[in-house]
């Protein structure tokens, strides 16, 4: 990859930043040195893998073993044979609070705070408009819908790279409260906040790029412009340390099917800050967030503490899936998960790098847009791959003959899909390998990177001269 990029040729040799935990002489070690030193590797036997190398647990995490005996159990006797007294008896009821909890470890959140359900765009929307309001109602400007307008708090801050549901739902709440969103880089957004600041919506790792955003300076920036802040931890739930309780975070939303293995659709989580519940004017109160649903009464009185968070019926099957999946988090440190994060990260881009020297596979270039710093990065590596005879570059657009033009990544993607290397691909031009450090191995990792190389190379009209050996390998 180009030196251009900031992508340096032996990751050994980069300065890894303050906070980096990868071991200094890793460089040095082989995949198999590598996982023999690995202390989750025990881990992965927990997971239904097969011999894919399954580098898209950025998007669906893999199945942990013990969840299809658990559901068959639910469904069985649970639904089969207790019915109703299931709510009770079973733990039904209780479980949005009882599964936040489980969560709350693994995001820096104590008790409490967390409720599970829900997708994460409903979550988003509950957090912010309930960070709008709250926004409003400390400046002494009411919290009613629609009220506010020219009052002072009309603006709510986007992500300009965010995940599209994001910024569809906070046009969507701005329109609700008569404020006005404005898309702001991450790096410029601590600057933006001002006085006109209601809230502001974040990603902790963008989605495309895996970059990672201080989620404590900037929620204590947007804080001293009188402005709450809502965290979307999609991309960084079960990655790495994310800090909520430390860091001061107002609101966070997240899912659990990425890096928390819940399944498909698992349900997301809503966190709201102990001082701030209270006064969490939530804009879906349905009637399983009530004090006291039961007593099916024609007044709204909001539930205390997380319940406050809820809407309507959990969804049980989804959620005790999710439940059982939590399982393989015992006993984990989610600081072990990072080191090995960056160390599958470092390790797979210096394979990468020596396969494919300088990012040149004849007519197609690779070039990293994840950030070198440890710091910086999250937990995926995310690969532009362009054709440089494709003057128009990888813009995935259609042109007249309605062809896509450039997106070659496309093509990339789907042959590595065919040697059992599965990352994914986002327009224009992305590969993006998600590593996930419960089930993914060191050799799985240099497989990836090896496999990746034969592609670019064959594909970029260079078949067959792919170095012999990547760094560290035998
Ligand atoms: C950052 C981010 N936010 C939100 C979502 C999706 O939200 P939902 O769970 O509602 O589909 C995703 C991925 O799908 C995401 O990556
Ligand atoms: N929920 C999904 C359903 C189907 C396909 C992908 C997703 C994703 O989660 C995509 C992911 N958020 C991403 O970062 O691209």
């Amino acid at each position: 990859m180009s030196e251009a990029a900031g992508v340096r040729a032996d990751a050994s040799t980069a300065d890894p930043g303050p906070g980096s935990t990868a071991a200094d002489d890793a460089g040095a070690l082989t995949a198999d040195e590598l996982d023999a030193r690995d202390e989750l590797a025990q881990r992965r036997g927990d997971f239904v893998l097969d011999g894919t190398v399954y580098l898209d647990g950025n998007s669906l995490g893999a199945l942990p073993r013990s969840v299809p005996a658990r559901i068959a159990d639910v469904v069985e006797r649970e639904w089969g044979r207790l019915r109703i007294r299931s709510w009770n008896e079973s733990g039904w009821w209780s479980a949005p609070e009882r599964i936040g909890d489980r969560v709350a470890g693994l995001v820096g959140a104590g008790e409490g705070q967390i409720v599970v359900g829900d997708s994460t765009s409903v979550n988003v929307f509950k957090a912010l408009v309930g960070a709008v309001r709250l926004a409003r109602e400390e400046h002494g400007y009411g919290s009613g819908d629609g009220g506010g307008r020219g009052a002072g708090r009309d603006e709510i801050l986007v992500d300009a790279a965010t995940f599209p549901t994001d910024g569809y739902i906070a046009r969507s709440a701005a329109r609700m409260t008569g404020a006005t969103v404005r898309a702001v880089p991450v790096a410029g957004m601590a600057a933006a906040a001002g006085p006109s600041t209601a809230a502001v919506l974040v990603n902790h790792v963008d989605y495309r790029t895996g970059e990672l955003h201080d989620l404590a300076a900037l929620t204590s920036a947007v804080h001293r412009a009188g402005g709450r802040v809502v965290w979307d931890v999609c991309h960084s739930a079960g990655a790495l340390p994310v800090e909520l309780d430390a860091a001061g975070a107002d609101f966070a939303v997240g899912c659990t099917y990425k890096y928390l293995n819940g399944g498909p659709g698992s349900p997301a989580f809503l966190y709201v800050r102990r001082e701030l519940q209270h006064r969490f004017d939530t804009p879906l109160p349905g009637w399983t967030s009530h004090a006291d649903p039961f007593a099916m009464s024609d007044a709204y009185e909001p539930g205390d503490g997380a319940v406050r968070g809820r809407v309507g019926t959990p969804d049980i099957l989804s959620m005790l899936a999710l439940e059982e999946a939590l399982k393989v988090w015992d006993g984990v440190d989610v600081a072990a998960v990072r080191a090995k994060s960056l160390a599958l990260t470092d390790f797979f881009l210096r394979q990468v790098r020596a396969y494919v020297p300088g990012g040149r596979a004849g007519r197609l270039r690779l070039r990293s847009l994840t950030p070198e710093a440890h710091q910086r990065r999250g937990s995926q590596i995310s690969l532009l791959c362009e054709d440089v005879a494709d003057a128009d570059g990888p813009d995935g657009r259609e042109d007249a003959a309605g062809a896509r033009r450039g997106d070659v990544a496309e093509d990339v993607m789907n042959e590595l899909h065919a040697r059992g290397v599965v990352g994914d691909h986002r327009r224009p031009g992305v590969l993006r390998f998600g590593f996930t450090p419960l089930y993914t191995s060191f050799a799985d990792t240099g497989r990836a990177a090896r496999t990746l190389a034969d592609v670019v190379l064959e594909r970029g009209g260079e078949v067959g001269s792919r170095p012999r050996r990547g760094t560290g390998e035998r």
